[in-house]
């Protein structure tokens, strides 16, 4: 799969841990940055990363701040993402089964990176579940999105 990735400041070791991980699981890694501890603005990194999903050049975006926070409401701005915050196994799968989440957003500050290595690979190998509710409420939230996009 081929993987854009993304980091401020207080997301780049852990970024930098799971680029290599990402590749030795074979998939083909964008990573945009950052990479040193200069302070830096997370939107920065989520707006490539994000543009690089909806343009169908990534599969998937991963990125990384001190929280996962901020990266997560910068990621969910841009129509078409559909963005995550996860710190646990059961939300990685779920929301790739219920959200079908295209972005992954993870806090260096939360969790270290054997938990995170096992979340990405969790989130990459679940396939969205197919069933009628789940995309029907996607639909609606896609939807939420159009009408905003008309009334800014
Ligand atoms: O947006 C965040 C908090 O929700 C991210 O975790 C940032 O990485 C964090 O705010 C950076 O904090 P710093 O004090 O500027 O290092």
């Amino acid at each position: 799969m081929k993987i854009a990735i993304g980091a401020d400041h207080a997301g780049y070791r852990l970024k930098d841990a799971i680029v290599p991980f990402l590749k030795a699981q074979g998939h083909e890694v964008i990573d945009v940055g950052c990479s040193c501890a200069d302070s830096v603005d997370y939107p920065d990194y989520a707006v490539p990363v994000c543009d690089k999903v909806v343009r169908g050049e990534a599969e998937r975006g991963i990125l990384i701040c001190g929280t996962g926070i901020g990266m997560s409401i910068a990621a969910n701005k841009t129509p078409g993402i559909r963005c995550a915050l996860v710190h646990d196994l059961f939300s990685a799968k779920a929301t790739r089964e219920h959200n079908d989440t295209n972005v992954l957003a993870m806090g260096e500050r939360v969790i270290g990176p054997g938990l995170a290595e096992e979340i990405v690979r969790v989130w990459l190998d679940t396939p969205f579940s197919e069933g009628p509710r789940h995309k029907g409420r996607i639909e609606k939230v896609m939807a939420l999105e159009a009408q905003q996009s008309l009334h800014p």
